[in-house]
């Protein structure tokens, strides 16, 4: 046991340097794992500690916290625990909202790696489960034996997830250790135990290798998956980065362009949009004229095109952002997106009028905002601009205007006012507005 558990650590790169927390229920597989990275530290030297969550929703859950509390204490251990509050009529069902509130709370861990205690029958349970809710290839791949720490989160290791339950409790038996019994684990109104306690034991006569089999196919979803994400990548990059080129785009087919926003969202930190919702965007995008501006609901999502581009964005659309100085910065950002000021000659703004100006600032256009595009033309209003030019409403709150001491010189999407631009021949500056970084 102590070796397998070694040998995912040296696979993952733990060194003496690394922070290792056991996340401890006081069940037998974490109590294992426990004794086993004790064993493994003395090996390779990471400094260990515990933590426990007390979901206060059982009436035993204060002699856990003792327990899990003695043990550490007893192992010379530092050990943390943590309080959470789980609504009993929470949407998404209790054992959800259980485990949601618990990954919260272990994030809190100032740690490189968060180790847990599934072994190879949850993962077979965790496949079985997903697949008969309707699962896609990413979700059947189940949990992973490691994930690397990411944007500042410690990393997750799953040191059991190789072995059955039944060797992880024959070896606590041999060890003489002790452990605390969740009575949840039996409720059969938790489809998971039910799988556990009826539906794997009833395959298992007829595929005794079922378990092992099942964890083995969850390696095979999680490297399609990978391919997957790969090919999601090379399509990004070949259409253009996150904002999509529409052409390249819509010669995707239907399969391989659902696969990139999908992968899109994730990476967006969303969760994938449903499978019928990414079809009628589908069917939109591909039905609707290029120059038509469309924002299509993905959920959490937004799925946006525009003067050839399209892109994923947050559904809530962003706020119109404060006003901010432009000092000459080649890009500011700006409502989720930025403008860069790019230099040219002979076109956008002229340089020696910028130059004048003792105050240049981006701001969102103010209401009852005018422009004069053109020297001998009446100057006309933002909506009448923001018609001609083909912007939809929903891009109108976050376009940015470049100000000259006050004066609007410069209006995403629409272009230069007038007095502002630049003759021919002249060093200009041109803005570009991007809608999403
Ligand atoms: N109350 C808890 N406090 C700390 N760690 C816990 C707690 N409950 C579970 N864990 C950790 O999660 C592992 C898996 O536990 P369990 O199988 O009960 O959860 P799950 O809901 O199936 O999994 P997951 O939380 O990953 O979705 C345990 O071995 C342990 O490492």
């Amino acid at each position: 046991m102590p070796g397998a558990v070694a040998g995912v650590l040296a696979r993952a790169g733990v060194t003496s340097g690394s922070r290792l927390c056991c996340c401890l229920s006081g069940g037998v597989d974490s109590v294992v794992l426990l004794h086993a990275l004790c064993e493994a530290r003395d090996g390779l030297g990471f400094t260990l500690s515990a933590a426990h969550v007390h979901h206060g929703l059982s009436p035993h859950a204060d002699d856990w916290l003792a327990f899990c509390r003695d043990l550490c204490a007893r192992l010379g251990l530092p050990f943390l625990s943590f309080r959470v509050a789980v609504r009993r009529d929470d949407p998404q069902g209790l054992e959800a909202a259980a485990r949601a509130a618990r990954h919260a709370a272990l994030a809190q861990v100032a740690c490189d790696w968060l180790a847990f205690g599934h072994h190879q029958d949850d993962q077979a349970e965790t496949l079985l489960f997903r697949l008969f809710r309707g699962t896609g290839v990413r979700g059947a791949a189940a949990m992973a034996e490691m994930e690397p720490p990411a944007d500042g989160r410690a990393g997750r290791l799953r040191p059991l997830l190789g072995l059955r339950r039944a060797r992880i409790a024959a070896w606590a038996r041999e060890r003489g250790l002790a452990w605390i019994e969740d009575e949840s684990n039996a409720d059969p109104r938790f489809a998971r135990n039910d799988i556990r306690h009826r539906i794997v034991p009833a395959i298992e006569p007829a595929f005794p290798a079922v378990v092992p089999v099942l964890a083995r196919a969850a390696g095979h979803f999680r490297e399609a998956g990978e391919l997957l994400d790969q090919l999601a990548a090379l399509d990004e990059a070949a259409c253009g980065g996150t904002m999509l080129e529409r052409d390249a785009l819509l010669r995707l087919d239907d399969a391989r362009l659902a696969n990139l926003l999908r992968w899109q969202a994730r990476r967006h930190g969303a969760a994938a949009p449903s499978r019928n919702r990414l079809a009628e965007a589908l069917r939109q995008l591909r039905g609707t004229a290029a120059q038509h501006p469309l924002r299509l609901s993905l959920g959490a999502l937004a799925c946006c095109a525009y003067r050839g581009r399209i892109w994923l964005e947050d559904a809530e659309p962003p706020v119109p952002p404060a006003p901010q100085p432009w000092c000459g910065e080649p890009r500011l950002p700006w409502a989720g997106g930025w403008v860069a000021f790019a230099p040219a000659v002979g076109a956008g703004l002229s340089r020696a009028m910028l130059e004048r100006g003792a105050a240049l600032r981006l701001v969102p256009r103010a209401s009852g905002l005018r422009l004069r595009m053109a020297a001998d033309r009446p100057r006309r209003s933002f909506k009448n601009l923001c018609q001609e030019a083909g912007i939809p409403a929903w891009l109108r709150e976050r376009l940015p205007v470049l100000e000259v001491d006050g004066v609007p010189a410069w209006a995403g999407g629409i272009g230069c006012a007038a007095g502002f631009a630049c003759a021919p021949g002249e060093a200009g500056i041109e803005p570009v507005w991007r809608t999403r970084a």
